[in-house]
């Protein structure tokens, strides 16, 4: 499968689930190491309806030159994401419950105890898990020296507030299993009250 192939069918994966709505989210996988090359998901399109010919080259900095496709807005944090993290695959949704979580919990989501965690690659009992949270804003760079600053390589998931999350993985493959563990992690967790949990 070209990586235009898996972008668009993962896409239209995510656009179902509800979580691509609008035109939101982007995905990419790396393309090549060094030099940091990335195939993203073009910018403003229905991610359920994508074709794969909707995805762009882009270097570390999400710059491209390609002279017809836009790549995402957000291709810069994608390069950044791979690059600190060594991730092969990054993928970004609007899924309501993360960005629930990270406004009742700014300074990071806090997870424990509860079975899903070992989706996310982490024990279900005796390891508390906190993703980070960074501020919306629109310059990727202050976005990626956020993501940067709270980075720990054993958390492949930063929730961006009033915004998504971005998951991370070797493939896209477990990149959806971490992102599709997380989003039950976190709707739990907003969901069940704490005296409860
Ligand atoms: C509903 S608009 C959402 C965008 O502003 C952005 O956050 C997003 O996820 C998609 O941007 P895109 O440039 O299409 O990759
Ligand atoms: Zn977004």
């Amino acid at each position: 499968m070209t990586p235009g192939e898996a972008l668009a069918a993962e896409c239209a994966r995510y656009a179902a689930m509800g979580w691509m709505r609008g035109t939101s989210g982007n995905l990419s996988v790396v393309v090549d190491r060094d030099p940091l090359r990335l195939a993203v998901t073009v910018s403003g399109k229905d991610k359920g309806e994508l074709t794969p010919d909707d995805v762009v080259l882009v270097d570390a900095g999400g710059n491209t030159d390609d002279p017809v496709r836009v790549p995402s807005a957000e291709a810069a944090l994608h390069g950044r994401i791979a690059a600190v993290s060594g991730a092969g695959a990054v993928v970004h949704v609007h899924a309501l419950a993360p960005v629930v979580a990270a406004e009742r919990w700014p300074g990071g989501v806090e997870l424990r105890d509860l079975e899903m965690l070992k989706g996310f690659g982490r024990r279900a009992h005796d390891d508390v898990v906190v993703i980070p949270v960074v501020p919306n804003g629109q310059d990727m760079g202050v976005l990626g020296d956020a993501f940067e600053e709270g980075f720990r390589p054993d958390v492949p998931a930063l929730l961006v507030a009033r915004h998504g999350v971005y998951v991370w993985g070797d493939d896209l493959y477990q990149a959806r299993h971490r992102l599709e563990c997380l989003e039950w992690l976190l709707r739990f967790t907003v969901e069940v009250p704490s005296s409860r949990r």
